[in-house]
């Protein structure tokens, strides 16, 4: 089968090509894997039109792309195949060289304490030497503003936008992911006005919400046609698909691998300050308090996703994680939703997918859905 061994020299720490060089090329010498090409990407979009000519060379069917790079390149790569049609099935085995890697971090978990770093880079390469299963990526496809956009791994709004948006301005000075928090704590004041409606699931008819008390999604009460309309103003908002985390302990989605789905949806967190029963008003003071308590949210995230169970203590400043009061974090899992930002609100325009930023064009909306058919685009991955 064609093997294409596809790396970014400049992601992550740049050091893609020498893990390459050192420690892939050589198993794959040593396996009677050789590849048939190898390339280092030269720019932005160049690995999508790499492994669409890869395609046209191998003369279509089945291809195997060993990837050494971050989610970026992924997203690249599907949005290009995607954009131009044609019938593909991709292996991709995954080499994590990127900042984030949270599609690799979400296939393998980090162990903690930390074991080998290079074997667990190598864990999907193993998989391919071993022929084991791959599994199916599922596509989220979000629309504006006459365009659109495939994520595998994130769609965002609100603070996870902003934070991605400021953070690639933060890259020369800081490669590693010290500049999302740095990001976050720039914007973590800011709220977004904007409603939300929530695309109920096919095969249910209706969006399921997350109960902490009962640890378990239940379906929700909704309009007639299922959906959940939510208005603002939000904090966070972010959805996700194939992944429970962001960056290897960033657990922000952590019921997609604790209570994963049986269809293809999508994972919705939010928080929402107005909920808060300590805060009544939009004001200064209330986004200052609320700011601490979104700072608790996102660092209960790193502890391995226990930001779903914080509840509100009637206390102004505290959250807990266990009692009656109302939870803090709203979780949802539909087949997508649609994000209607309010004019006025220039920063709730942006849309992050998969850590690419656009704009919501004025008066404009998002609708994101999970793609349930596309029988002629199929991605995989070595697990
Ligand atoms: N030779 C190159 N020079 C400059 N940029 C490149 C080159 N090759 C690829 N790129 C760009 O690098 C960007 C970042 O790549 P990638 O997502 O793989 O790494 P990352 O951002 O460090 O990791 P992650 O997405 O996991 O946080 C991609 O959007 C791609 O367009």
């Amino acid at each position: 089968m064609s093997l294409l061994v596809l790396y970014n020299p400049v992601c992550g720490d740049r050091t893609a090509k020498q893990f390459v060089d050192e420690h892939v090329l050589p198993v794959l010498e040593n396996h009677g894997r050789t590849p048939t090409k190898l390339v280092a990407t030269e720019g932005e979009s160049h690995a999508g039109r790499v492994v669409a000519d890869f395609i046209e060379e191998s003369g279509g069917g089945t291809v195997t792309v060993v990837l050494a790079s971050g989610d970026g390149t992924v997203h690249e790569i599907i949005n290009h195949l995607c954009s131009v049609g044609n019938s593909v099935h991709i292996l991709f085995v995954l080499i994590p060289c990127g900042t984030a890697n949270a599609l690799y971090s979400s296939l393998f978990p980090p162990k903690i304490p930390p074991t080998d770093t290079n074997v667990h880079k190598l864990k999907s390469l193993q998989s391919f030497i071993d022929a084991s299963p791959t599994k199916p990526l599922t596509l989220a496809k979000t629309s504006f503003s006459s365009s659109s956009v495939y994520s595998v791994v994130v769609t965002s709004t609100a603070l996870h936008a902003s934070i991605l948006h400021d953070s690639e301005e933060l890259r020369a000075e800081m490669p590693g992911i010290e500049r999302f928090k740095v990001a976050a704590r720039n914007n973590i004041t800011r709220w977004y006005n904007a409603s939300v409606n929530l695309l109920p699931l096919p095969s249910t008819g209706s969006v399921e919400i997350y109960d902490p008390a009962l640890d378990k999604f239940l379906p929700s009460t909704s309009g007639p046609d299922g959906s959940i309309t939510l208005q603002g103003p939000f904090a966070y908002f972010l959805s996700t698909v194939n992944v429970d985390r962001l960056e290897p302990l960033f657990r922000i989605s952590p019921l997609a691998s604790s209570s994963p789905a049986s269809t293809p949806s999508v994972d919705v967190v939010i928080l929402r300050p107005l909920r808060d029963p300590s805060i009544t008003i939009d004001s200064p003071d209330s986004r200052l308090l609320f700011a601490q308590k979104s700072g608790q949210v996102l660092g209960e995230a790193y502890n391995d996703g226990n930001h779903i169970k914080l509840r509100y203590d009637g206390s102004p400043a505290n959250l807990i994680s266990h009692g009656e009061g109302q939870g803090v974090v709203e979780y949802f899992r539909c087949a997508g939703w649609e994000w209607l930002p309010n004019e006025a609100d220039e920063p709730a325009h942006l849309l992050c997918a998969d850590g690419t930023i656009f704009h919501i064009e004025r008066r404009g909306r998002a609708r994101c859905g999970v793609i349930s058919d596309q029988d002629h685009i199929q991605f995989a991955v070595y697990v």
